[in-house]
């Protein structure tokens, strides 16, 4: 059923008891280790990820919503033990248009999200028990697109874990940009924060997803942010949300905060 939009043969995502998925695993969890991701190229089927994009279109256009807003790498307006005006704690612009699950029926992201070997897959490489879908049938898939002159500005993100799937690349820029393990549960490192910011830290690595990758992505100490977008392109990914827990959903209010309305 899953053979039409996924290499399974590449990515035996169906056959958890082969030594193939063994290794796959492995190899994952390896890559997650000494990266924070892992990239699956081919993931989709040729063409999937481009067709997803375009039954996508004309939503994007007409009935997104235009997330705008100026934020910090916490998201919060204040940080202990950090002074206010400490350049870690400077604010910048993220635009993008998000698009929620209830308004991608039928877009094969859907069918993808749903599937359970892909939920169990992901929990192997985390090393979780089990992973559930969100219940909440805005938040559960989003579909973001990033224009000329817009990305996502730096940040930690509030999840353990990210899981995208890129569906279609710009023209220029839309790369990921990462600083590895740059604080930890106990040290903030907030001049280390604000090295990043300035553009002066060494580390700084920058991969650009193929279209049809799957990526998880370890973002919560590892600051990150999408290189603007250049172009007549857009940049579009889907975003998986799973939890450790089944049932969980956004409040109506979380729902207004993030997309602008609610179905809660
Ligand atoms: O669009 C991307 O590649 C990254 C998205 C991201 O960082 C996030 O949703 O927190
Ligand atoms: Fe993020």
């Amino acid at each position: 059923m899953m053979n039409h939009l996924l290499d399974l043969e590449k990515y035996p995502l169906d056959r958890p008891d082969s030594p193939e998925y063994v290794a796959m695993v492995k190899k994952c969890r390896a890559d997650l280790a000494s990266k924070g991701m892992f990239n699956l190229p081919g993931f989709f089927k040729p063409g999937v990820a481009q067709a997803a994009a375009d039954m996508a279109k004309p939503a994007m256009n007409t009935a997104s919503f235009r997330h705008a807003r100026r934020h910090n790498v916490y998201f919060k307006d204040a940080m202990p033990g950090v002074d206010d005006n400490h350049p870690a704690m400077v604010k910048s612009d993220t635009i993008n248009h998000t698009l929620c699950a209830d308004q991608l029926n039928g877009n094969p992201v859907i069918d993808v999200y749903e599937w359970e070997p892909l939920a169990d897959f992901l929990a192997a490489t985390m090393g979780k028990g089990k992973l559930y879908p969100m219940d909440d049938k805005m938040a559960c898939v989003n579909m973001q697109a990033t224009r000329a002159g817009e990305g996502l500005n730096w940040h930690f993100d509030r999840s353990e874990f990210t899981t995208t799937i890129l569906l279609q690349a710009p023209e220029t820029g839309g790369q990921l940009e990462y600083r590895k393990d740059l604080r930890t549960a106990d040290d903030q490192n907030y001049d280390g924060v604000a090295a990043v910011l300035a553009g002066k830290d060494p580390e700084i690595k920058q991969i650009m997803p193929e279209p049809g990758a799957l990526n998880v992505f370890r973002g919560v100490n590892t600051p990150h942010r999408v290189v603007p977008v250049e172009g007549r392109k857009d940049r579009v990914i889907a975003i998986f949300c799973y939890y450790e827990q089944p049932g969980v959903a956004f409040t109506a209010d979380e729902q207004m905060g993030f997309y602008g309305r609610t179905v809660a």
